[in-house]
């Protein structure tokens, strides 16, 4: 009660609006349980949740859109709990201050621990490690890379819908396609590790799972592994527990052989590619300066790549397929545009970096832009403070209590109808919004976040989306499953809106059916 007290006053002070909430956002036993207490909740009358309610649950932000926003009044407001302060906003100018005052408000490092599986991380670290850790894998983010995403997505991606065509066109879980070709590409391009597309079935020498069943094991399991400590896990009779443990220790020791691999190419004086992801990790374990890490940390950082740079694209693209399968109309639109912009050469022929800026700056462009607005992968940034801090509002000052969370909802930003135009959904995908050449300002449009820990694989993904939907829409057209009458296109637009969920990343739950049909047939 003293805590929701101190709490309350600090909101108050802080001249934010404020509301108050019996739980806190982080609370662990809340997080566990919120599901389950949902359908209670939602029984008790709607004046008594409303304020606090949807933006206290973890897995449903995305959901509430702007909606918390327009109940309270304001884009920018506190959430006061017995747990602590939640700061909520989707205002530009205090996500531009959050974003480029990174040494007043840093990530909240205890929240974001439990990302530290194999060791420590990029992600879940601060200060002097941190910045370590981005030295390490920046230079690996170089155009040489990019080349190498775009071959091997424009390859990946022919390989894929050959297999597609074989098996007749339709494809029952676009997910686990998206998230094989994501895989394969960002293992070749940050590992060297090349994967064709039926080298899935292989399991290696003396493995229980293959390499993609490990990693899709482990994000499966990611909230078993997350949430149980590690001597439970081990000893625990349950079938979940065995298998999540199960991938934890395939995944572990294939990244064990990535590493070991690499280790005896660099005694050798050999290195596996110049300067890629795995080897700038593996020697930095020998490095005699400032920016030697331990064992822990490459795999730790292995991992979290691995995690940051391939659920997020699949999602992506599984999500900007469904959605183009909906709009015939600009479907035909964006393959003529490729066709024009490629002087409608084969896709094998394609260069990096000319033909990828010609056809980002067209409908491919747009079609990931709008599909980054509407169904933005990470709904929700965090940050912390260890002091107090002022953010400016329109000339107005507010100071913010130490150790409040300040959550970006990009969920908000993307769908403030202050800022875009929103028509009800399904109607909501306006992929000409983008074809106007006009760039949304500062903090409008932050699929990516901004400033020093905004992601370092944005290239890495536009490169391969536009490599990936170029090549399967010149070739190919994609349709629900239902057919592409009036009616069976709105069904499956309304089936994309709303099988929508959030786990590590926001993803099409259920993913539509859909058909792909050569063109050369
Ligand atoms: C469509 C695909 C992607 C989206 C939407 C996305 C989005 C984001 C966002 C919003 C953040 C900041 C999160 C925060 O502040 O809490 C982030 C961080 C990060 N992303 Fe991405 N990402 C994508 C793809 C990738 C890829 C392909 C890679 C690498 C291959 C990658 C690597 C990272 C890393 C390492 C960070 C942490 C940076 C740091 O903390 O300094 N991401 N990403």
């Amino acid at each position: 009660y003293r805590s929701l007290q101190r709490n309350i006053r600090r909101a108050r002070e802080s001249g934010f609006k404020y509301v108050v909430a019996p739980v806190y956002f982080q609370s662990m036993p809340w997080i566990l349980q919120q599901e389950a207490l949902l359908p209670i909740l939602r029984r008790l009358p709607k004046a008594l949740t409303r304020s606090w309610l949807p933006l206290s649950l973890f897995f449903r932000i995305w959901d509430s859109g702007y909606e918390p926003f327009e109940t309270i009044g304001a884009d920018t407001f506190i959430v006061a709990s017995p747990g602590g302060n939640v700061l909520w906003t989707c205002e530009p100018e205090i996500i531009m201050q959050l974003s480029n005052r990174h040494a007043d408000f840093t990530k909240p490092v205890d929240m974001l621990g439990i990302l530290n599986l194999y060791g420590p991380t990029i992600t879940a670290s601060e200060g002097e490690e941190h910045r370590k850790y981005r030295k390490i894998a920046s230079p690996s983010f170089n155009e040489t890379t990019h080349r190498t995403v775009w071959r091997e997505a424009i390859h990946q991606a022919e390989s894929m819908l050959e297999a597609w065509n074989r098996d007749g066109g339709l494809v029952s879980d676009l997910n686990l396609n998206a998230n094989r070709f994501t895989l394969h590409v960002l293992s070749k391009a940050l590992f060297n590790k090349e994967m064709p597309w039926d080298t899935n079935a292989v399991k290696a020498h003396g493995h229980e799972l293959t390499y993609a069943e490990a990693i899709g094991a482990a994000f499966k399991y990611n909230h078993t592994l997350f949430m149980t400590p590690r001597a439970v896990l081990n000893h625990s009779p349950l079938q979940g527990h065995k298998l999540a443990k199960q991938a934890y220790t395939e995944f572990r020791r294939y990244m064990e052989e990535m590493v070991d691999e690499q280790k005896k190419a660099a005694d050798s004086g050999g290195g596996l590619e110049e300067g890629n992801l795995l080897e700038n990790f593996v020697n930095a374990r020998q490095r005699n300066d400032a920016l030697r890490i331990p064992d822990a940390a490459v795999f730790g950082n292995l991992f979290i790549f691995i995690l940051a740079g391939h659920e997020t694209s699949a999602n992506t693209m599984s999500f900007a397929l469904s959605l183009l399968a909906c709009r015939p109309d600009f479907q035909e639109a964006l393959r003529a545009d490729v066709e024009a912009r490629t002087d409608d050469r084969d896709p094998a022929t394609w260069n990096y970096p000319q033909d990828y800026t010609r056809l980002m700056e067209g409908h491919v462009g747009a079609l990931m832009s709008e599909t980054m607005r509407l169904f933005t992968v990470l709904p929700f940034f965090p940050t912390t403070n260890e002091r107090a801090q002022i953010l400016s509002v329109g000339g107005v000052k507010h100071v913010v209590a130490p150790k409040t969370l300040f959550m970006i909802n990009t969920g908000a930003v993307h769908r403030n109808p202050k800022h875009w135009s929103m028509p009800d959904p399904p109607s909501s995908f306006q992929p000409e919004l983008w074809l106007s050449g006009n760039a949304p300002l500062p903090g409008l449009f932050i699929p990516f976040a901004e400033g020093f820990r905004s992601c370092m694989g944005s290239r890495f993904a536009r490169v391969e989306f536009c490599a990936a939907i170029a090549t399967i829409c010149k070739n190919y057209t994609v349709m629900p499953d239902g057919g592409v009458g009036q009616a069976a296109l709105r069904k499956a637009e309304e089936q994309v809106f709303s099988g929508v969920g959030f786990e590590l990343g926001l993803k099409l739950k259920t993913p539509i059916l859909l058909r792909f049909v050569s063109r050369a047939s």
